[in-house]
C-alpha cells in the first residue's frame, strides 16, 4: 500500500494569436514551482498572490519551433512536451509496471490548454499518446520469462451526462451511447459494455484513437452537439500474467482531458450553448465539490462526499483519494481577461494538492481474476431477469412479446460476453488484430484515394477533429441528402437542416461542380439561390444547411480539396496555406452581416419558424399541465443584441416561464425542440407517476442558467468634451420594457495636458479637435443597478469599448430585492494613446452599450404581474399580442389576424434603450 498525495503540475501557455493581436497584457510569472498571478485591476504596489506546485511548467515563451513543428526550448525556462511527460509520463508508467492504478487529468478553461498537454498537437504529442507508445517499447525491451503482457483500451466520453463509447458506433444496431455506470465490489465504478480492445503495438491505439475522434465528430454533427465541449476519457488497462505463479498484475492508466467551464460568459451565449456549458459545469461543480470535501477531510474537517451526483465523478472516484496514483494538470490562460477564471483554477489545483491517495498493487491470483468477472456478469444477468419478469404486470400481450425478444437479445449478449472473457488472449488479439488491419487498409485506401480524387474534408473547432469526416468524389455525380433519401446519397449528411434532396456535386473533365436542390449551401460564405450550379476550386470553403448565428459548432463545414490544382499551385510557387475553422465561420459571418439574405428574407424565415413552432408550444404546455408542470412556454423574437451578439438577424426563441418562482429562461428552437422531444417521450410512457430526475427532466431548467436581463447605451460625446458623465440610465428588456436603472460614471483624462491645462480638461471645456494626438484615459465606473426584477440573485454587467475583442465582464455581484451595487471603484480604465480621428468619432457619435446580465433564484418574493400560464405566442414590445394575431408584410398567418407587424415590431426594439432618468 502507498499512500501519497495527487501530485499537481500548472503549465502556462503561449498567448494565442488574438491575444497577441490585442496586445494582451500578462498575469502569470513562474519561478521554480512557484507560480505567481497578478491581478490586472490590483492597486499600485499589491504584490501578486503566490501559489506553490509539484511543477510549475513555463510554456509561455522563450522556445523556437523546429522544422516538424516541434516547440523545443531555446531558454531554461521553458517547458517542452518531452519535459512535462519526462516528469509526469514516465513516473505513472512505472507505477503501471508495479501494478498501480494511475490517472492523469488536465483541468483549466476553455483554450487553456488542456488537450495540448494530455493529447497534444501535430508534431507536439501529449502525454497520453507518450505514455501508450512507451509501454510497449517497454514491453518489447524488457520481455519476462513465462509473463504474457496484455494491453487493452478504451475510449469514452460524458457529454451532457450520458456516457457515448467512442470505439464501437453500434451494437447490435443500437448506437452505443448512454452507457450505465456500474459499481464493483472491489474495482469501484465502471462502464457497463464499454468496448475494451485488445492492443498489441502503438500503432493499434493510434488506430482506435483515430477512429474514436471520428466518432466524436460524427457524433457532434449529428446531434447538433460540440463534442469538444465532452469531457474524454482514455483508459489503458495493462496486465501482467505470471502463467507460472498463476497471478496476474493489473493496472489501470487513466487519461483524462476534461472540458472546459466557462465559455458561456466570455461568448455571453443564450440558449444551447448555456444550457450545454450548463452540463459541462455539473460535471465540473461536483468534481470541484469532491476536490473542496477532499481537501477538507485532508484538513481535519467533516465533509459529505457525495461521487454519485455526476458521471465524471463516479468515474474518478478511483482517482481522487482511491486507490489510484493520481497526477493533475492545471491549465492556465497567461492573458489578463482571463484573471478570475485562472485564479480559480490556481485555487482548485492547490486544493487539489491535499488529496491523499491510498494506491495498492493490483495483484491477484489469475483464475480467481476470471471467476470473480464471470460471477459478475452472472449476477447482472440474474438481476436482468428479475427486473423484467416483474414489471409484466398491466402489459398488452405485444409489450411482453417486445420485452421477452428484448430480454432474450440481452442474454445472448452477456453470454458472448462471457465467452468473451474465457476466450483465450491470443485468439481475442487476432480477432482485434484482424480488425485493425482492415482498418489500416481502409486508411491506406482513404489516403490514396485523397491523393487521386477531389474531395471535401471536414473543418471543426476542435482541430482533433479536423478532417475526420471525408467525402470522395470520383468522377461522375453524387447526390448530397440527409439519410432518409432513398436511395442513400453518395454523399450523406446528418442535421435538422439536412434536405433529404440537398443538393449534387459532378466532377466532369470540366472539373468539380456543386448544385443547390433543395437544401441551403454556401460557398465561400456566398449563399447559393436553388438550382444555382458553380465550379468548385481547390480550398474553397462549404457549408451544408443553415447557419446559425453565433452557434458553438457549425456541424457540415467542410473544405475542398482537389490534388491537382493544388499542384499546379505549388508549381506557381504560391505558398500552401491551412483553412481554419474560425476563418471559414468568420467568412460566413460577414457575409450575413454584409445584409446578404436582407429583411425580407429574414421576415420569411422568422415566419415559417413560428409556424413550425406554434403546434409543438402548444403540445408542451398541454403536456406541461398534463403533468402538473407549473411552467408555460411561449414563441418569442430575441434580436442579436439582446443574444449578446453584435450584429446578426433577430432569432425565434422560445421562452419557458416558470410559475413556481417567476424565473424565466430562454430556448433556442434547436433547444426547445430537443426538450420537446424528450417531453413527448416521456408522455407516451407516461404510467400515471411522473418519476424523472432533475437532470433528465425537460420542464426542469437550474435557476441559476444565466439571462440578458436587458441593455443600456450609454452616450460618449461627453468624453469628446472632456467633460464627466454621470447618470441613471434605464435599463430596457428584449421586449423595450424598463427592467430597472444602471448608475453610470465615465471620465476622461488626457494624460499629456500640461499641469496647468488639466483642470481645464475636467471642466470640460475641451475642444474635441484638440483632444487628437494626445493621451487620454478613459474611466469607465459602473456604479450600481436599481429596481431590477427582484428574482436575480446575481448580477453583472458587460461591455465591450471602442476595439475590444471580447468583452469586460464585471464581477457577478449579489443582488438583494432588485438592487446591486458594485463595491468597487473606476473599475475599468481604457487608455488611448494619441487619440485618432476614428476614436475621436467613436466618442463623438457612438453609444457605449451595457448588457446587464443575472441569475435567478429558486425561491423569489413575487413582484406583482399577472399570474396567467403564458399563450404559445409572444411578440414582446406590443405586448398585446399574446394569444392574439400578428401578420408579416401583410400576410395572415393561420388563424392569426394581424395587429402588429414583425417590421413593426422591430423598429419597436431599435434605438429603444438608453434615455436618461430620474430614479428616487
Ligand atoms: N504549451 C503550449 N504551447 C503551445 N501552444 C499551446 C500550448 N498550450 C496550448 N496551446 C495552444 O492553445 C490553443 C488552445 O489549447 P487547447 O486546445 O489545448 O485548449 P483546451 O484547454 O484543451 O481547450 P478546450 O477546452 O476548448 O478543449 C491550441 O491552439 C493549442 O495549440
Amino acid at each position: 500500500m502507498s499512500t501519497e498525495n495527487i501530485k499537481v503540475a500548472v503549465r502556462v501557455r503561449p498567448f494565442s494569436q488574438r491575444e497577441k493581436d490585442s496586445n494582451a497584457q500578462r498575469i502569470i510569472d513562474m519561478d521554480g514551482v512557484t507560480t505567481y498571478i497578478k491581478d490586472p485591476a490590483a492597486r499600485p504596489g499589491e504584490e501578486p498572490k503566490k501559489f506553490i506546485f509539484d511543477h510549475s511548467y513555463w510554456s509561455h515563451d522563450g522556445f523556437k519551433e523546429e522544422k516538424d513543428g516541434y516547440f523545443s526550448p531555446a531558454t531554461a525556462k521553458y517547458s517542452d512536451q518531452t519535459k512535462v511527460f519526462n516528469d509526469l509520463g514516465r513516473g505513472m508508467l512505472t507505477n503501471a509496471w508495479e501494478g498501480y492504478n494511475c490517472s492523469i487529468f488536465a483541468y483549466g478553461q476553455t483554450g487553456s490548454g488542456k488537450s495540448y498537454s494530455i493529447m497534444g498537437y501535430g508534431a507536439n504529442k501529449g502525454i497520453v499518446p507518450r505514455v501508450c507508445e512507451m509501454l510497449f517499447q517497454q514491453i518489447k525491451e524488457n520481455p519476462k520469462e513465462g509473463v504474457e503482457y496484455r494491453v487493452k483500451f478504451s475510449m469514452l466520453e460524458i457529454y451532457n451526462e450520458q456516457v457515448r463509447d467512442l470505439l464501437t458506433k453500434k451494437v447490435k444496431g443500437k448506437a452505443k451511447e448512454g452507457l450505465k455506470v456500474r459499481e464493483h465490489a472491489t474495482k469501484g465504478f465502471y462502464v457497463e459494455h464499454l468496448t475494451d480492445v485488445p492492443v498489441g503495438n502503438y500503432r493499434d491505439i493510434e488506430l482506435r484513437m483515430d477512429d474514436g475522434n471520428r466518432n466524436r465528430t460524427l457524433a457532434a454533427t449529428k446531434m447538433n452537439d460540440h463534442s469538444s465541449r465532452a469531457h474524454t476519457i482514455v483508459t489503458v488497462n495493462f496486465e501482467q500474467i505470471y502463467k507460472k505463479e498463476n497471478t496476474t498484475k493489473q493496472a489501470c492508466i487513466n487519461l483524462v482531458d476534461l472540458a472546459g467551464s466557462e465559455r458561456s460568459k466570455q461568448t455571453g451565449a443564450v440558449g444551447e450553448r448555456l444550457d450545454e456549458s450548463k452540463n459541462i459545469n455539473k460535471s465540473l461543480s461536483e468534481l470541484g465539490n469532491i476536490i473542496k470535501g477532499l481537501h477538507d477531510k485532508a484538513s481535519g474537517k467533516r465533509a459529505q462526499l457525495n461521487f454519485r451526483n455526476s458521471k465524471l465523478t463516479m468515474l474518478l472516484k478511483n482517482s481522487l483519494g482511491g486507490n489510484c496514483k493520481t497526477v493533475m494538470v492545471a491549465a492556465l490562460s497567461p492573458a489578463a481577461e482571463n484573471f478570475e477564471q485562472t485564479l480559480s483554477t490556481l485555487r482548485y489545483a492547490d486544493r487539489a494538492k491535499s488529496i491523499k491517495n491510498v494506491a495498492k498493487v493490483n495483484e491477484s491470483e489469475t483464475d480467481k481474476l476470471i471467476r470473480e468477472l464471470i460471477a459478475e456478469k452472472e449476477k447482472l444477468l440474474a438481476e436482468l431477469k428479475d427486473a423484467k419478469a416483474n414489471v409484466t404486470v398491466g402489459y398488452t400481450e405485444e409489450d411482453i412479446k417486445r420485452m421477452k425478444q428484448e430480454q432474450e437479445a440481452e442474454i445472448e449478449r452477456y453470454k458472448e460476453e462471457i465467452a468473451g472473457i474465457t476466450l483465450s488472449w491470443e485468439k481475442r488479439l487476432e480477432e482485434a488484430r484482424k480488425e485493425t488491419e482492415e482498418k489500416l487498409r481502409e486508411e491506406q485506401r482513404e489516403e490514396n484515394a485523397k491523393k487521386r480524387f477531389p474531395h471535401f474534408y471536414n473543418l471543426n473547432e476542435d482541430p482533433l477533429l479536423v478532417a475526420k469526416i471525408i467525402h470522395i468524389i470520383k468522377a461522375g455525380s453524387h447526390r448530397i441528402g440527409n439519410n432518409g433519401a432513398k436511395p442513400q446519397p453518395e454523399i450523406p449528411l446528418y442535421g435538422r437542416s439536412i434536405a433529404r434532396e440537398h443538393g449534387v456535386v459532378c466532377n466532369t473533365r470540366n472539373g468539380v461542380t456543386i448544385k443547390s436542390l433543395k437544401g441551403k449551401i454556401r460557398v465561400n460564405g456566398v449563399e447559393m439561390n436553388a438550382g444555382q450550379e458553380i465550379q468548385l476550386h481547390h480550398q474553397d470553403r462549404i457549408l451544408f444547411g443553415e447557419y446559425t448565428m453565433g452557434a458553438t459548432m457549425v456541424p457540415n463545414l467542410f473544405v475542398f480539396h482537389h490534388p491537382k490544382e493544388e499542384e499546379e499551385l505549388i508549381n506557381q510557387g504560391k505558398k500552401h496555406t491551412e483553412i481554419s475553422y474560425d476563418f471559414a465561420v468568420e467568412e460566413i459571418e460577414n457575409n450575413i452581416d454584409s445584409g446578404e439574405g436582407g429583411d425580407e428574407d429574414n421576415l420569411a424565415l422568422l415566419k415559417d419558424e413560428i409556424i413550425h413552432l406554434l403546434p409543438l408550444v402548444e403540445d408542451a404546455n398541454a403536456m406541461a399541465a398534463e403533468f402538473n408542470k407549473s411552467v408555460g412556454f411561449e414563441v418569442t423574437l430575441i434580436p442579436a443584441m439582446f443574444r449578446g451578439k453584435e450584429s446578426g438577424p433577430t432569432e425565434v426563441y422560445v421562452k419557458m416561464h416558470n410559475m413556481e418562482n417567476d424565473n424565466e429562461f430562454y430556448w433556442g428552437k434547436n433547444k426547445f425542440l430537443d426538450r420537446q422531444c424528450s417531453m413527448q417521450r416521456i408522455y407516451e410512457e407516461f404510467e400515471g407517476t411522473y418519476n424523472v430526475e432533475k437532470d433528465d427532466d425537460p420542464f426542469y431548467e437550474p435557476p441559476d442558467t444565466e439571462n440578458l436581463i436587458g441593455l443600456v447605451s450609454v452616450p460618449l460625446v461627453a468624453l469628446a468634451h472632456g467633460r464627466t458623465y454621470d447618470e441613471k440610465l434605464t435599463i430596457r428588456n428584449y421586449e423595450a420594457n424598463t427592467v430597472g436603472y444602471l448608475a453610470v460614471e465615465l471620465t476622461a483624462e488626457a494624460g499629456d495636458v500640461k499641469e496647468e491645462e488639466k483642470g481645464q480638461v475636467k471642466e470640460g471645456n475641451i475642444d474635441p479637435k484638440e483632444m487628437i494626438g494626445k493621451d487620454i484615459a478613459i474611466r469607465i465606473n459602473i456604479k450600481k443597478a436599481q429596481n431590477l426584477p427582484v428574482k436575480y440573485n446575481k448580477v453583472w454587467c458587460k461591455y465591450k469599448f471602442f476595439k475590444m475583442k471580447r468583452p469586460t465582464t464585471t464581477n457577478p455581484t449579489e443582488c438583494v430585492a432588485g438592487l446591486f451595487d458594485l463595491k468597487y471603484k473606476k473599475r475599468h480604465k481604457y487608455e488611448a494613446q494619441q487619440v485618432t480621428h476614428e476614436f475621436l468619432s467613436y466618442l463623438q457619435d457612438k453609444t457605449l452599450m451595457i448588457e446587464v446580465w443575472g441569475s435567478q433564484s429558486e425561491t423569489v418574493m413575487r413582484q406583482a404581474r399577472p399570474r396567467t400560464a403564458p399563450g404559445p405566442l409572444n411578440m414582446g414590445a406590443t405586448g398585446s399580442l399574446r394569444r392574439a394575431s400578428f401578420s408579416i408584410d401583410g400576410t395572415q398567418t393561420d388563424g392569426f389576424a394581424g395587429r402588429s407587424t414583425l417590421k413593426e415590431r422591430a423598429a419597436n426594439l431599435g434605438g429603444a434603450t438608453g434615455e436618461a432618468c430620474t430614479v428616487q
